[in-house]
């Protein structure tokens, strides 16, 4: 069964621009899906429709096989949390932050846990009482997730999460994450304009243009794009190998 899916999804936004028209596609546990646009076709929107913090002008969306409409909202968004690129701190420590899905929802903190997550992400030196207002946008970045992985979360989607972080920040929440996949423990949707991110981190590419979704394994997307869309996209990035463009 699948985890995550949707079905014959429309999105107009205000202005009267529909970003995308029926679209479907689903996801199972626990895989790794990259999603892939050229910059404003909706690829934020899409990922914000599947945490239910917008609604879709049209279409279906199930988690765990249960259409939205039988959910609550805060419920989806515990199994499905959406993890921005900017992260919002709440006002006090890190450890106040680390700790806010233990008091939303009235379960002991796992200390030993945020420690280990901590770590990796690179943040043990981290001060946990210092103002969580007072760190990097890189240091939010990545409190933020693991504020995240803290709620247990089915389902992470990721919108351009390691967007603020150098090489060495970048690699150590893809193994993270990563490892969380192949552990059984979490399925990911990445957004991301790095396409050497992509093609480490997923097995799947949905690729968003022209407002149509085309679903495909992630080597063949590079080796052999969906459509001329694809192709033209990944020439753009230097990236269509069979142009012979580069790759890895
Ligand atoms: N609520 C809204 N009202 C009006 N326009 C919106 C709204 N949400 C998104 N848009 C517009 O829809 C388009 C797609 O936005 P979105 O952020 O989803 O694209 P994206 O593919 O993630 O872009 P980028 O790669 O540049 O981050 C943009 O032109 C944006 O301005």
């Amino acid at each position: 069964m699948s985890i995550l899916a949707f079905t014959d999804l429309t999105k107009t936004v205000a202005g009267g621009r529909t970003l995308f028209t029926r679209i479907t596609a689903s996801v199972e546990e626990p895989e790794s899906v990259a999603l892939i646009a050229p910059s404003g076709q909706g690829k934020s929107t899409l990922l914000r429709l599947l945490a239910l913090l917008d609604a879709p002008t049209a279409g279906e969306l199930r988690l765990e096989g249960k259409a939205a409409s039988g959910w609550q909202p805060q419920s989806w968004r515990r199994r499905a949390a959406y993890v921005a690129q900017q992260s919002v701190m709440l006002p006090g420590s890190v450890a106040h932050n680390l700790s806010t899905c233990s008091r939303l929802h009235d379960t002991p903190f796992d200390r030993e846990l945020a420690a280990r997550l901590m770590e990796a992400v690179s943040l043990s030196s981290t001060d946990w009482e210092k103002n969580a207002d007072e760190l990097s946008g890189g240091e939010k970045q990545r409190v933020s997730l693991v504020r995240s992985l803290l709620g247990e979360p089915a389902v992470l989607l990721l919108d351009e999460i390691t967007a603020s972080l150098d090489q060495h920040c970048k690699l150590a929440v893809e193994k993270l994450l990563t490892e969380m996949q192949a552990a059984a423990k979490a399925t990911l949707i990445w957004v991301s304009h790095d396409l050497e991110q992509a093609r480490r981190v997923s097995s799947r590419v949905w690729f968003l243009a022209d407002g149509s979704l085309a679903d495909c394994g992630t080597e063949d997307f590079f080796r052999r794009p969906p459509s001329l869309a694809a192709e033209r996209f990944l020439s753009r990035q230097g990236r269509n190998e069979d142009a012979g463009e580069g790759g890895p």
